[in-house]
């Protein structure tokens, strides 16, 4: 048969084998058989088989991450621990639960390691302490940059803090009409954590008021998505995605470059200062190629033992008062330098590390000052009530009080508290994996073979010594056991503040805000008074728990008073409901939490004095 013979009508065509449909057919019900092979198994042979839960989240991811993409996975959470109780699986391999007791076990007792997920907040593409998933490497880098925020040595910075609070208030005051204080608070914190970080003045506030685009601002402010967006495509893809042609999408792919070259140049001036005063740098061992050796060690040396500024300091300016960086530079750089590769990594792990303090401390303390202006601006009884008490801590509306008078004063801290229990700003998932026997994090203790059978988890409130219910006499030794359940090594468990704080049980009528819970009731007895507020600060985690909660709370704490005592005490807060209401401020959740609208207009108008 020659070329000319054969036939190309369509009709033809169809019929061809060539072009016969079996193949794909064939792929296809392939494919179709092992995704229901998956799906049943993990539906009825998976180790989690037993944890309560809906069945499309057991199946299959597509489920949570749905809820996670639309910003909305902490209420989703919360409704099926309405519905299954405190401990549910929300994926094949994810298990989320909601147990005070259990929660200390997994984060203070047995210190589990972090997820993966926490790989998509890299900085400059390396780790930080945030990302550093092992529990042993994180302690490293925990115990070189924590003495920065203790509260004493926090408390060095409070005049500059205080001068960033006052022109705050300026800047309120002048404006006429409302202002976007989600913006503007972030243009505060970029400049509170340039002076505390990196011993510099961003100048951030002062580009917002004159109406000038801030680079570092917006690159703190792009940066989660970056993020997001980045773990979701291969190396190749995302070179192609950071040429897409618009220039406000090509300016957040590079906002981990601007915010990198902002940090190196700090970082490469401070260097050259501390070089120029001759100082006299302190050689500590850091980042250490073996870390499990000193692991115990570093166990013992927790927060509170480390003791600062005992590890040395760098003669410039006040001796004792040095930005993070410098302390880092002073306490990892060879004296002699001859290594230059050793160089390079310290600098890339410092430059990293300051980028994290930036993500994890701007967006995080901006949306939580932006609600509690909001709900002062909305409650008249929380405004006046709070208003009594500055005044008379702060007789001068311009001289901001020292950190133990704030530290010391009832309703600010009532107020704090409740805020960061509604409103904590990071209220998501805190995910952790179960370790593998052959982990050198691993606890000998972590399971009892036990021959009884699984006891399914009840109520809600479950006692610590429930976490220590007897485990499925299948359970291997490496199990762990979880509220009666038995969870392989590998699985993902996590609690999420939200939850945690949204307990009836423990908070009566959670969903109102309502300061007052925190103050000691004169007229109830005072030994229940006490057990009822000593087990709400069980339950209030806005910043973690454990050895990998919050670094930089001190400073939140810190800044968070000197803002509101400030403000209360210079402006009366307004909020036209036109522009600013329930639904515009509707929580929404990401890796931090943020109003549906994404501002929060609120007006200022000066108290009369
Ligand atoms: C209201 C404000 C803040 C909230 C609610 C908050 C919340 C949190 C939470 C929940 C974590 C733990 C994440 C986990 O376990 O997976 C965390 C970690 C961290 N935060 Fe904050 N944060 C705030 C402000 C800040 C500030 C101002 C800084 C520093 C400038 C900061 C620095 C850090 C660092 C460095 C970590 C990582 C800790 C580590 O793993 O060693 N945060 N934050």
């Amino acid at each position: 048969m020659n070329a000319s013979s054969i036939d190309f009508s369509p009709s033809n065509l169809a019929l061809s084998p060539v072009f016969s449909a079996k193949p794909f057919l064939l792929a296809l019900s392939l494919i179709s058989t092992y995704l229901v092979s998956v799906a049943f198994y993990r539906l009825f042979f998976s180790p989690l088989t037993s944890i309560p839960g809906p069945w499309y989240a057991a199946v299959s991811v597509l489920w949570i991450t749905t809820h996670v993409l639309r910003m909305q996975q902490c209420r989703v959470v919360q409704d099926l621990f309405d519905t299954y109780g405190p401990i549910v699986r929300i994926g094949p391999n994810k298990v989320a639960f909601c147990d005070a007791g259990t929660m200390r076990s997994v984060y203070c007792v047995h210190k589990f390691d972090k997820s993966a997920y926490y790989k998509s907040l890299l900085t400059n593409n390396n780790d930080h302490a945030m990302t550093t998933l092992p529990h042993a490497e994180h302690a490293i880098r925990k115990k070189a940059y924590a003495p920065h925020y203790t509260p004493a040595n926090l408390a060095l910075f409070q005049p500059e803090l205080n001068d960033l609070a006052l022109k705050l208030t300026d800047i309120l005051s002048i404006r006429s009409s409302s202002v976007d204080v989600l913006d503007l608070f972030r243009h505060l914190m970029v400049d509170v954590i340039a002076c505390t970080v990196f011993g510099s003045r961003s100048g951030s506030l002062d580009n917002w008021n004159k109406g000038v685009r801030d680079p570092l601002s917006i690159a703190v402010y792009d940066f989660p998505k970056r993020g997001i967006m980045r773990s979701a495509v291969p190396t190749w893809a995302w070179k192609l995605v950071c040429k897409v042609p618009n220039a406000r999408f090509r300016e957040m792919c590079n906002s981990d470059n601007i915010m990198a070259e902002y940090v190196g140049s700090r970082l490469y001036e401070m260097r050259a200062n501390m070089q120029a005063a001759s100082l006299s740098t302190p050689i500590r061992p850091t980042f250490p190629a073996s870390v499990s050796a000193t692991f115990d060690h570093l166990e013992k040396n927790d927060l509170s033992a480390l003791g600062y500024p005992s590890e040395g300091t760098v003669n410039v300016g006040d001796e004792h008062k040095m930005p993070l960086i410098q302390r880092l530079l002073g306490s990892k750089m060879p004296s002699d330098e001859k290594n230059q590769k050793d160089v390079v990594t310290i600098e890339r792990d410092i430059v990293s590390e300051a980028m994290g303090h930036l993500i994890a401390g701007v967006d995080t303390s901006s949306t939580s000052l932006s609600y509690m202006f909001w709900e002062l601006s909305r409650r008249r009884d929380v405004m006046q009530r709070f208003q009594a008490e500055i005044d008379e801590i702060m007789p001068d509306p311009r001289v901001i009080p020292d950190a133990t008078v704030l530290n010391r004063s009832e309703y600010l801290n009532a107020f704090v508290k409740e805020s960061l229990r509604v409103y904590g700003a990071a209220p998501s998932l805190l995910e952790r994996v179960v370790p593998s026997p052959s982990s050198p994090s691993r606890p000998s203790h972590l399971t009892k073979p036990s021959s009884k059978p699984n006891s399914r988890a009840g109520s809600r409130n479950t006692s610590p010594s429930r976490a220590a219910s007897p485990i499925l006499s299948t359970a291997r030794h490496e199990d762990f056991d979880m509220m009666g359940y038995a969870l392989p090594p590998g699985t993902i468990v996590a609690t999420q503040a939200w939850s945690m704080h949204r307990d009836e049980d423990v908070f009566a009528s959670a969903e109102t805000f309502l300061p007052e819970r925190w103050l000691v009731d004169p007229h109830a007895d005072r030994e229940a008074e006490e057990e009822r507020l000593a087990r709400m600060h069980l339950h209030l985690v806005p910043f973690g728990i454990g050895t990998r909660q919050c670094g930089g709370q001190n400073l939140a704490h810190l800044m968070i008073r000197i803002v509101v005592a400030v403000v209360v005490r210079n402006c009366e807060v307004r909020a036209d409901v036109r522009e600013t209401n329930e639904r515009s401020m509707s929580m929404r959740d990401a890796s931090v939490l943020f109003p549906a609208a994404k501002e929060c207009k609120l007006a200022f108008v000066p108290r009369a004095h």
